[in-house]
């Protein structure tokens, strides 16, 4: 089995030791045990901000060096806490698992795994703690997979091993309709469809990476979300579709939000310039608006810095919408494609006094990029606007059915 503990779970010593414990009482009950870890809670933030004392541009290639450091210490932490329990346990880092990436320094992409090393140790009875964000390149050197990589590790290192599911570990006991921390009355999700949860994870459903759901979804692997406080049952992500009997309707999953989904400016290049630009670094492209004079252009998910850096590379100064936005996004089958569902989500913000600045759509979301302030109430109103608290999967009054 494959099992990942995000930072949450790992965030400080006696978690890491129920953790520990966790994996002893798996492997005494004869399981063949790998675990991949992220950082302790907010390692990875403070030794970014570390650098960041140094200088606003550190280089990619150190700092991928410094950010890898917060995974070693999980799994060595964890090893020595497996053996303090009396079963035998071996860290190995993201080189060591066999981790190949491309040298995109600080969003780096796998290219393939290795896992003889992790083969060997569980052959030696072996609890196997895997550094979950980082990989290495054919150079040797050190590289990290964006952040919230290490769901990425985890899926990559159970197709590599063959295995049907991973279990992702962390702070909730599931995946819910909404984030469970913003919108209270959100409902977990017993299951839902990859292609579901891809358009959660994109629009900022910050508990399942986007990059990891569709690694999982090209390699088969189910994926189980669970609370690592309460050990129950969670959500269940596989590849059988919903099946959708609301004939021409649209179908909510849920809400997602970001508070932080910058607007940003830059003056002088085309959108292909961009474009270029941006997907030189591995990062996405959202919208793209305005003349080349003065274009003002997304990219969902992207940290500011890394924006800035990539613009930066091509000599472009750019500037951040003087208001900070956010965004909230309506997920689910058929939605973008439904003039009633955009309806409801602008005529529900409206009535908030909530107007957005930017509407976009795909066929399976809409979002709206408002004000970073009113981003969790759009999330609550949206939320509650879809009737997505209630379990009935009747259709709605406009023809907008609920996943269940
Ligand atoms: N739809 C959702 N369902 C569950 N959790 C969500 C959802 N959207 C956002 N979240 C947030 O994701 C968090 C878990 O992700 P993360 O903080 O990255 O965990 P970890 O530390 O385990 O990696 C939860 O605490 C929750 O606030
Ligand atoms: N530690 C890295 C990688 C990661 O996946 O973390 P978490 O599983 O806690 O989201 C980060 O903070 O981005």
């Amino acid at each position: 089995m494959v099992w990942k503990f995000g930072g949450s779970s790992v965030g400080d010593m006696d978690r890491l030791r129920r953790v520990a414990q966790r994996l002893v009482e798996a492997r005494r009950a004869g399981a063949d045990v790998v675990a991949v870890l992220s950082a302790m809670s907010d390692t990875t933030d403070d030794l970014l901000e570390m650098a960041n004392v140094l200088t606003a541009q550190p280089d990619a290639r150190e700092l991928d060096a410094l950010l890898a450091v917060g995974e070693s210490m999980s799994c060595a932490l964890a090893a020595i806490a497996v053996h303090e329990l009396g079963e035998r346990a071996v860290s190995l880092n993201g080189r060591q698992a066999g981790v190949l990436t491309d040298t995109a320094h600080g969003n780096a992409r796998m290219q393939s795994i290795d896992p003889a090393r992790i083969v060997a140790a569980l052959e030696q009875g072996l609890i196997v703690l895997v550094t979950g964000y980082q990989g290495v390149t054919d150079d040797g050197d050190v590289t990290t997979l964006g952040r919230g990589g290490s769901d990425a590790s985890a899926i990559a290192v159970a197709a590599a091993l063959g295995l049907p599911e991973c279990d992702i570990w962390t702070d909730v006991p599931g995946v819910f309709t909404a984030d469970p921390r913003v919108v209270p009355d959100a409902r977990r999700l017993d299951r839902l469809s990859h292609e579901a949860m891809l358009q959660l994870a994109e629009a900022g459903a910050q508990v399942m990476q986007p990059r990891a759901v569709e690694l999982a979804a090209a390699h088969g692997v189910a994926i189980h979300v669970r609370s690592s406080f309460t050990g129950e049952p969670g959500t269940w992500i596989t590849e059988v579709r919903e099946e959708n009997d609301m004939f021409e309707t649209a179908r909510i999953i849920g809400v997602a939000h970001r508070r932080h989904d910058p607007l940003y400016q830059v003056d002088g290049l085309t959108p292909a310039q961009v474009s270029a630009a941006l997907d030189g670094h591995g990062l996405p492209v959202g919208s793209i608006i305005g003349s080349p004079g003065e274009l003002r252009f997304t990219s969902p998910g992207a940290e500011p810095q890394a924006v800035i850096a990539a613009l930066g590379d091509i000599g472009a100064a750019v500037a951040v919408h003087d208001e900070e936005l956010g965004s909230v996004s309506v997920a689910g089958d058929a939605c973008g494609n439904r003039s009633e569902v955009t309806l409801r989500i602008l005529e529900s913000l409206e009535r908030t006094g909530i107007r957005p600045v930017l509407v976009t759509s795909t066929p399976s979301r809409v979002s709206c990029h408002v004000a970073s302030g009113a981003v969790d109430e759009a999330a609550r109103v949206l939320h509650s606007a879809f009737g997505l608290h209630t379990d009935a999967a009747a259709p709605q009054p406009v023809g907008v059915a609920l996943a269940n």
